[in-house]
């Protein structure tokens, strides 16, 4: 990517009553900095300095949520000007060069906030194309507007040198799971159709997505995939503890289809996974017992062993692409719901929220998420999904630093 152009119904958040963490506080964000909200974010006015970014910087993508307000008028000329080449190069364009990418379809308009009124939008760039977003930052003059962005994500600790040294940015770090649960809470109450669920998950033929009322969530299990895979045991708003984890995430998925199938990005294996059969590539129960294992409960169609079938080198010969591909999907797909499962029975929670970007443009997975939870735990566990999939981290980081969670959401 060289990040050159190629190509509501949201309540106001002042009038949110939800749960109020940090009671006594006044709900006005504008009056100043709190909690230790950086001062180079607030001009002499009080008013909190535009352009308003929140960033995650992950291992494979980074994730960048944008605040564009309504009205340019009251900002000074200066401002105006540098805030309208920023607004024109990012909201005049659907793609940044190859890779960049802003997903119109979640934005999120009519968000009030300090009486000014604005709509979030979400954006995404591989992160291994963190250098040529380092040079949009400088030839559109980010720093002429504020000293910092706010940041999370691996990426903010990593990159931290190179954008102070580079374009004269201070990276605010915020905690990337802190982030993901306060993004989450955030986009659940202002996007009335955010969560849902798969009707009838054990039929995957016939099950159909359907919006599931998340407010009042707790206890809740978060299971964010995205590179790698981070599980957390969510209780109330502040009591969350990271219960599990594992290596075998998205990355790794797209990681051994490039391997095995040649393929070149994250949409392509996705669809050649669409197309394919992993029962050509994996071991059932029945290619060992001929039918069903009765005795403990295994079915003939459960997986024995996954990738068993290329032991035999004719079968290796014959093994098509896209079945290695669904293979690869499936494999780490259940896997991750295994560990899930587990983590739910441990914390003794029944609802599992799957997020991160590995579910993107992914139905397999969710589809084979939500038949894993409820065949497993004989219909307890509930696999729910949200619509901004990768997007919380960097969403709870904007909400960091507008210091929202301290009272209005
Ligand atoms: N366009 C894409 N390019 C690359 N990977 C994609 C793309 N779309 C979806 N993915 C999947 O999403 C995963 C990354 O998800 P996400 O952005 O949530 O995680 P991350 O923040 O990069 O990782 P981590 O949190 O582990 O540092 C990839 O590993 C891949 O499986
Ligand atoms: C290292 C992070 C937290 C970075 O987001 C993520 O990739 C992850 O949770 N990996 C799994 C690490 C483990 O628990 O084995």
């Amino acid at each position: 990517m060289d990040f050159h152009s190629v190509g509501s119904d949201s309540k106001s958040l002042e009038d949110d009553k939800g749960s109020i963490s940090n009671s006594g506080s006044s709900n006005n964000i504008c009056n100043g900095h709190r909690n230790g909200s950086p001062d180079s974010f607030i001009d002499l006015t009080g008013q909190l300095k535009m352009p308003l970014f929140g960033m995650d910087i992950g291992g494979t993508l980074t994730k960048l949520v944008y605040y564009e307000p309504t009205n340019f008028d009251e900002f000074d000329l200066k401002e105006r000007e540098t805030l309208q080449t920023i607004h024109k190069y990012l909201i005049g364009n659907t793609a940044y060069g190859k890779t960049g990418i802003r997903d119109v379809h979640l934005e999120m308009g009519n968000q009030t906030r300090c009486g000014r009124n604005g709509k979030i939008h979400f954006i995404r760039f591989p992160t291994a194309q963190m250098s040529a977003f380092i040079d949009l930052a400088r030839g559109k003059n980010f720093s002429g507007l504020a000293s910092g962005i706010c940041a999370t994500g691996g990426g903010a600790y990593m990159f931290e040198e190179i954008f102070k040294k580079t374009v004269n940015l201070t990276l605010h770090k915020y905690d990337e799971l802190e982030c993901l649960l306060k993004g989450i809470h955030y986009i659940d109450r202002h996007n009335p159709s955010e969560c849902y669920y798969f009707s009838n998950p054990r039929d995957t033929g016939c099950s159909e997505k359907l919006p599931f009322d998340f407010h009042n969530p707790y206890p809740y299990l978060v299971v964010n995939i995205g590179s790698g895979v981070s599980i957390l045991s969510v209780r109330s708003k502040t009591d969350y503890s990271r219960v599990s984890g594992t290596s075998l995430g998205g990355g790794t998925f797209l990681g051994l289809c490039c391997l095995l199938t040649n393929c070149e990005t994250f949409e392509e294996a996705i669809e050649l996974a669409s197309k394919g059969d992993s029962t050509n590539i994996d071991k059932l129960v029945k290619d060992i017992y001929g039918g069903d294992y009765d005795k403990f409960g295994l079915k003939g169609e459960t997986v024995a062993c996954s990738f068993g079938q290329m032991m035999s080198q004719d079968k290796r010969k014959s093994a098509k692409r896209e079945d290695l591909a669904r293979a690869t999907l499936v494999t780490l797909t259940n896997n991750i719901g295994s560990i899930a499962r587990m983590c739910a029975k441990t914390e003794k929670i029944e609802r599992v929220v799957f997020v991160g970007n590995f579910l993107r443009v992914n139905e397999i997975s969710m589809k084979l998420l939500a038949y894993a939870m409820d065949y497993w735990s004989n219909g307890s566990l509930k696999a729910l999904f949200l619509q901004h999939e990768g997007y919380f981290g960097a969403m709870g980081c904007l909400l960091e630093y507008l210091q929202l969670n301290s009272g209005l959401i």
